[in-house]
């Protein structure tokens, strides 16, 4: 079995997800940071692609006092489990996921330097799956046996590939925002290869929000939750 799994990202109305620097972009309104934050305290587990650790070195912690509040109260911790995805252990030792405010999982493959990873494990926990990837199933399936029921997946663009390609995302939601970015290699919501036969979504909800609109998108394969 895996957890509910939704894709959640901010776009600009040009489609990119960041610029070409792959730097982190402001994208979302003050209005949908707090959505993305209300979902963060919603969720059990939050996961990135080491892409974007390297890119944005992220928190993923909820910011609203009141949410964490809320968490405790429901006998949760204050943040839902990060969780990155990094087959080659590249995860930087000082990175912010590592800090002591959530529980951490990295997420490595066979091939990854085993000094490395011990270093890792001594700030978070490891899980090994796959030889030279992660096997994005095998760690859905070890989420939920530690309790996972809801994963919120923040990016970036290869990892959301990745999940798509494999039929393990359930819901993505997107924030179009009233902005250009450009780029050419700046990256959409979703890189890889072109899919033979593009993957449907059945549209779900539609809400302006701030200089954007909130959209929810359902993946036709949201019925294939057995893995
Ligand atoms: N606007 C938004 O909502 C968001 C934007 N971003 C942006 O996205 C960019 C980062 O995206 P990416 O470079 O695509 O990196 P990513 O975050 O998707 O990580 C991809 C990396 O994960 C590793 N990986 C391990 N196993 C994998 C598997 N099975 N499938 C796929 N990848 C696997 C690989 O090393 C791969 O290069 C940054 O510019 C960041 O700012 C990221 C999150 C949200
Ligand atoms: N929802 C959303 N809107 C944007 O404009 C963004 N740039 C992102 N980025 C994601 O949020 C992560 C940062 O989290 P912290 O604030 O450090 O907790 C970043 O790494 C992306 O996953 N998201």
């Amino acid at each position: 079995m895996r957890p509910f799994v939704f894709i959640n990202a901010a776009m600009s109305l040009d489609g990119k997800i960041s610029n070409d620097r792959r730097e982190q972009v402001r994208i979302s309104s003050p209005e949908d940071f707090r959505v993305v934050d209300r979902l963060r305290a919603e969720s059990d587990a939050v996961m990135v692609g080491i892409g974007t650790v390297l890119s944005d070195d992220p928190k993923l912690t909820v910011k609203s006092e009141e949410l964490r509040r809320e968490r405790v109260e429901r006998g949760l911790p204050e943040n839902p489990i990060r969780v990155v995805v990094d087959s080659r252990a590249r995860t930087p030792l000082n990175s912010q996921v590592l800090n002591q405010a959530a529980r951490t999982i990295v997420a490595v493959a066979e091939v990854a330097d085993e000094e490395k990873v011990e270093l890792l494990r001594r700030r978070a926990e490891v899980f090994v799956a796959g030889k030279e990837r992660v096997d994005l199933r095998a760690l859905l399936e070890h989420l939920y046996s530690i309790g996972v029921r809801r994963l919120m997946v923040e990016g970036g663009s290869e990892i959301n590939y990745s999940l798509i390609r494999e039929g393990l995302v359930d819901e993505i939601r997107v924030f179009y925002s009233g902005m250009v970015i450009a780029g050419r290699r700046a990256p959409t919501l979703v890189s890889g290869e072109s899919f033979d036969t593009p993957v449907e979504a059945r549209l779900k909800s539609v809400e302006p929000l701030g200089n954007g609109v909130a959209v929810v998108w359902e993946m036709r394969t949201a019925n294939l939750r057995k893995v």
